[in-house]
């Protein structure tokens, strides 16, 4: 499995686009998420949309969702094809009450199904997306009363999309298993909703020697040599996850 993420900032950064990965497995292409700097992002790797297999969406802020909209036009519109939107059975209503029925609706079309082949997904429960990935949906803390899911592909690698510290959770899933961990990292305190980079410097050498940082300030590079056993993902690299 390769991981490209098609930007590893903040919501706020400047200089890096919204964390958002593009998974690879054999020729199946999966977007995790899709924020509003996406749709450019993705243009200047050199991937359009008509490339991708699916979205898998963690959440509904728009530094995770806020290109879906263009996503879902060019698709109806260019390509004359639905994309596959895989996404938690609870976030279904509202990616489409509270987010994206402003800009999509017209005439007929008129539900999220009229954009997208929408596949709801059961957290807690391993899903097979494709031949070679499978993924766990589990409801981790960011907003108060809020879903917000974060991922476990293939019962190894953990990607939090966006939580907050929660090292009791990261231990258990090591100890199941996982063997690679890519965590947002608010660097600056305080986190409130995100696991700040202090917090995730009190993670046990062993926790940390398998995490990755993502979703990271403009100011990541002042902090190069100081994240303990960490290491930091760059955006466009591509990563080969066992
Ligand atoms: O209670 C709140 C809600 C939000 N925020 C900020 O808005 C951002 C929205 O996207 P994000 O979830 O990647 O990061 C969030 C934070 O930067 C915050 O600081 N406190
Ligand atoms: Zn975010
Ligand atoms: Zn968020």
């Amino acid at each position: 499995m390769n991981i490209t993420m098609i930007g590893t900032g903040s919501a706020f950064a400047k200089k890096y686009d919204n964390n958002n990965a593009l998974i690879e497995v054999n020729d199946f292409r999966l977007l995790v998420d899709c924020g509003i700097t996406l749709p450019k992002a993705l243009h200047q790797q050199g991937i359009s949309f008509q490339e991708l297999d699916g979205v898998l969406i963690s959440h509904i802020h728009g530094d995770h969702v806020g290109g879906l909209e263009e996503y879902a036009f060019q698709m109806m519109f260019k390509y004359n094809r639905k994309p596959v939107l895989y996404i938690a059975e609870s976030l279904v209503e509202p990616l489409w009450e509270q987010t994206l029925r402003g800009g999509l609706t017209q005439g007929p079309l008129e539900c999220l199904e009229d954009f997208f082949e929408v596949r709801p997904i059961k957290p807690d429960i391993e899903t097979e997306l494709s031949p070679g990935l499978k993924v766990k949906l589990i409801q981790t803390k960011h907003i108060p009363n809020k879903p917000s899911y974060s991922i476990i592909f293939n019962g190894s690698f953990f990607y939090t999309a966006d939580m907050r510290f929660d090292p009791e959770l990261l231990q258990q899933l090591v100890d199941e298993g996982v063997s690679t961990i890519y965590h947002d990292c608010q660097l600056e305190a305080p986190g409130v909703v995100h696991a700040t980079l202090d917090e995730l410097l009190s993670l046990p050498d062993a926790i940390q020697q398998k995490t990755w940082l993502m979703h990271y300030g403009d100011a990541i590079d002042q902090h190069a040599g100081r994240t303990g056993s960490m290491r930091v993902v760059e955006q466009h690299v591509t990563y080969k996850l066992t």
